[in-house]
């Protein structure tokens, strides 16, 4: 497999021990104790001041950054940046660095990655030791291309993706559709939401700001989540997702809002959603489910045995439970998807946790406005699971087939993928099989 040359790509910021350019060096005049700092959010002013002689003369890290970003990251510190995730970079002093590779996307959501990036995160990330490759993908599919293709020893400790769902799910395929895939699957994926929803690490982590992201990576440790599958039955081809996978309205509205998404960024969903709403079709499935057994447990597989026995496993189980007629949705989650946007913060699938070995499936049924209207009202106090025609069930596979002439796409992760015709859906669990960078904020240290 061809392997990514860094120096080829567009790199953009690199620490590099060699460059002394930009070597910081600060008389050591005011001793700060470290507990003075280390537990408290302070004035922005003070805080800058006294961060940089807590990290530069106590602990003397020196930070190496690119010229062309040398004034940025001398000048400006996070806004909110937590002094206590810096109190304690043994590694840093030590020369151990976090060797990740950074794939940064300039479209996602308000196209403000980059500046999230440099202005925000890059420096708290230095100043933790993390010795960063950052790649700016140039077209959709490319970080897709740089998972699937990077040398693994140079990213060692995680790919980290600074966008929106959409770029962690093409990191997370590029990763699992690796030959390496044993030691490709141990990568962690981190997180800086620029995107326009970020529900994955909203829900997972609990942060939905870069800098609280960038906080969570800089503690270090990783957390474990489920992935799932959905595979084209017909051409056998498979995508992974980490959110959740969904059919009718929501995927109809995401095909829509593609062609808004130049001018109007996250706004686009509103838009197409108002525009389907307004033109609202019918949508008929035939959805078959295995629920979940409590009583069975879940055997850790390797990945490649999941992804191949997976139909042969489930067509031995007989307790399939079929659904046919009208849906305005069908959602199979993997956490309980929290959208990082919005004031109320309702979420989709109240009992599904990330790890728990179940995908959470919620079927919509029925058709017209006023059903899908009532549904988006109670959905936002999350009062949708008592409408008398929402199904709610844990299961472990779901087959969905559109009938007639459907909207035959299926939403993953925020990502639409195509069927031709009238394909059939499966999509199936594998627990456990995912790793992301930094815990969540009421677990981590
Ligand atoms: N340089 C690029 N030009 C055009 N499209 C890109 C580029 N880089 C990535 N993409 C595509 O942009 C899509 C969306 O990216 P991303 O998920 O980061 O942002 P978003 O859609 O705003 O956020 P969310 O997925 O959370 O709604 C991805 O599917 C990816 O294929």
């Amino acid at each position: 497999m061809k392997q990514v040359s860094f120096s080829a790509l567009n790199t953009c910021l690199t620490l590099n021990p060699c460059r002394s350019r930009n070597y910081y060096q600060c008389s050591n005049t005011v001793k700060l104790q470290r507990s003075q700092v280390g537990q408290i959010l302070l004035p922005r002013k003070l805080r800058k001041s006294m961060l940089w002689h807590t990290n530069f003369t106590q602990r003397q890290i020196a930070t190496h950054c690119s010229s062309d970003l040398s004034t940025s990251c001398r000048e400006e510190v996070p806004k909110y940046l937590a002094v206590n995730v810096l109190q304690d970079q043994s590694c840093t002093r030590q020369g151990n660095f976090r060797k990740v590779l950074v794939i940064l996307n300039p479209n996602s959501g308000f196209r403000s990655s980059r500046e999230v990036f440099y202005r925000q995160v890059q420096p708290t990330l230095a100043l933790s030791g993390f010795m960063m490759q950052v790649v700016e993908t140039a077209y959709a599919g490319h970080a897709h291309v740089l998972a699937s293709t990077v040398d693994l020893s140079t990213c060692r400790d995680g790919i980290i993706c600074v966008g929106g769902d959409g770029i962690v799910n093409e990191v997370l395929n590029g990763l699992l559709g690796r030959d390496d895939l044993e030691e490709a699957i141990q990568l962690p994926i981190g997180i800086i939401p620029a995107g326009s929803e970020n529900s994955l690490v909203w829900t997972v982590l609990g942060t939905r700001d870069p800098v609280s992201a960038a906080t969570a990576l800089a503690k270090g440790g990783s957390t474990p989540i489920d992935v799932f599958s959905v595979k084209l039955i017909k051409d056998g081809i498979t995508h992974f997702g980490l959110t959740a996978s969904y059919y009718g309205f929501v995927a109809d509205v995401l095909q829509l809002s593609e062609k808004f998404r130049l001018h109007l960024g996250p706004f686009r969903y509103f838009l197409a959603g108002l525009l389907k709403f307004l033109s609202l079709p019918q949508y008929r499935f035939e959805v078959d489910y295995l629920p979940l057994s409590p009583r069975r447990n879940h055997k850790l597989l390797p990945l490649t045995e999941k992804c191949n026995d997976r139909s042969a496993d489930s067509s031995a189980e007989d307790n399939w439970v079929s659904r046919k007629g009208e849906f305005l949705g069908i959602f199979v989650c993997n956490h309980f998807c929290k959208p990082a946007q919005g004031l109320l913060s309702p979420v989709i699938a109240p009992k599904a946790q990330h790890n728990d070995g179940s995908l959470d499936l919620i079927l919509v049924h029925g058709s017209g406005r006023l059903k899908l209207f009532c549904f988006f009202i109670a959905y936002q106090f999350c009062w949708h699971l008592l409408l008398p025609y929402v199904e709610y069930v844990k299961v472990k596979h779901v087959k969905v087939r559109p009938v007639g002439n459907t909207h035959n796409g299926c939403g993953v992760d925020g990502e639409l993928l195509h069927g031709e015709g009238q394909p059939e859906w499966q999509c199936s669990l594998l627990p456990a099989q995912g790793r992301l960078l930094g815990r969540h904020h009421s677990t981590s240290e």
